[in-house]
């Protein structure tokens, strides 16, 4: 994992598709943002993840020239922000507090109108790619229903689709589950996980690490307005502490030995083949290897009765470096 700050590890030479420099934005005394530098690969499913006020909201709004920011630089992909507003955004699709849709108007029909209101928008070609953005979110059987008939769901996957009535090399859907019920909530992550495949890089925000797990390859996480890791999901598991757990009858030569190993043991509780030392060590690069480890306290005499690694989850990463537990529902 890369620590916020320097990039995208393991992955440093792919184009960045959304790339800040020290990017804040202030708000009277408030730092909702707090010089972050994100670094989005191309075609990853990029989620931004971060407890509610964390700063995500006002963060995409700079991106996409919403907002203008208080210090530091954004790229979209490969131009300046804002200054390269009006190349960048038709290449953009957003879905950021959902668009306001007339609700006796069908479906296709607000999405006809939304078209129109886009300056770079062809009118020649709007009633086909209206068609195909209804059929790509699976609205086509309800594009003549008045919106005030659809479900949540459905309203949101119109926004997705009036985020797609131009093919779009990024998408940014700011909780674009939120409020929805589990079914939809199912047919929009799944829409989701679709738009990646079709060669779009989707940049998605979201309180939930659940969903984050379901539908993204990279992740950044926010914590009261700062960016304090990112990286692909394997990356942000990697960085977790791990937890050795020793079971031995010779409890302190083995303390002294994890000691010499950097780690920080504590010591013993009484188990029926000896005592179990647990110990971690201070970061993923300093533990030693675990056959290291076991090598090194059999040869100073420890008789090693069981040993095992255990790898913080992806959650007790996430709350240790938030302060706060997130909302793991589904
Ligand atoms: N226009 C504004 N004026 C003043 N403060 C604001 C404004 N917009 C956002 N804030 C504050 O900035 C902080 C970050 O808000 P933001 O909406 O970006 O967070 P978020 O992570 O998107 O949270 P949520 O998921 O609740 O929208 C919050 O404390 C919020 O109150």
């Amino acid at each position: 994992m890369a620590a916020a700050g320097t990039g995208v590890s393991g992955n440093g030479t792919s184009r960045l598709t959304i790339e800040t420099n020290g990017l804040s934005k202030r708000f009277g005394h408030q730092l909702a943002v707090d010089g972050i530098d994100l670094a989005v690969p191309q075609g990853s499913v990029f989620g931004f993840l971060g407890p509610n006020g964390s700063g995500k909201t006002t963060t995409i709004r700079m991106l996409l020239g919403l907002a203008a920011a208080s210090a530091g630089t954004v790229n979209v992909l490969g131009l300046e922000m804002p200054q390269r507003l009006d190349e960048v955004l038709p290449r953009v699709g957003a879905l950021v507090e959902g668009p306001a849709f007339y609700p006796f108007l069908s479906g296709a029909a607000n999405l006809h109108r939304l078209d129109a209101a886009s300056r770079h928008a062809a009118p020649a070609t709007r009633k086909a790619r209206v068609k195909s953005a209804l059929e790509r979110v699976g609205l086509a059987h309800a594009a003549g229903k008045r919106v005030h008939a659809y479900s949540l769901g459905m309203k949101q996957r119109l926004g997705i689709a009036n985020a797609l009535l131009s093919p779009r090399e990024l998408l940014v859907l700011d909780e674009p589950t939120n409020g929805l019920d589990p079914q939809g909530t199912r047919e929009v992550r799944s829409l989701v996980r679709s738009l990646a495949a079709d060669g779009a890089t989707v940049f998605v925000s979201s309180h939930l690490l659940a969903e984050v797990e379901q539908i993204c390859t990279h992740a950044a996480i926010m914590s009261v307005g700062r960016l304090v890791a990112q990286g692909t999901l394997s990356e942000l598991r990697q960085a977790g502490q791990a937890r050795i757990r020793l079971l031995t009858p010779d409890a302190g030569t083995a303390f002294d030995v994890l000691v010499q190993l950097g780690m920080t043991p504590v010591a013993g509780t009484p188990a029926p083949a000896g005592d179990v030392v647990t110990a971690v060590a201070a970061g993923p690069k300093e533990a030693a290897a675990p056959e290291e480890i076991v090598a090194r306290l059999v040869e100073a005499g420890v008789r090693v009765r069981g040993f095992s690694v255990e790898r913080e989850s992806l959650e007790d990463r996430f709350v240790a470096l938030t302060g706060e537990g997130f909302d793991v529902a589904q």
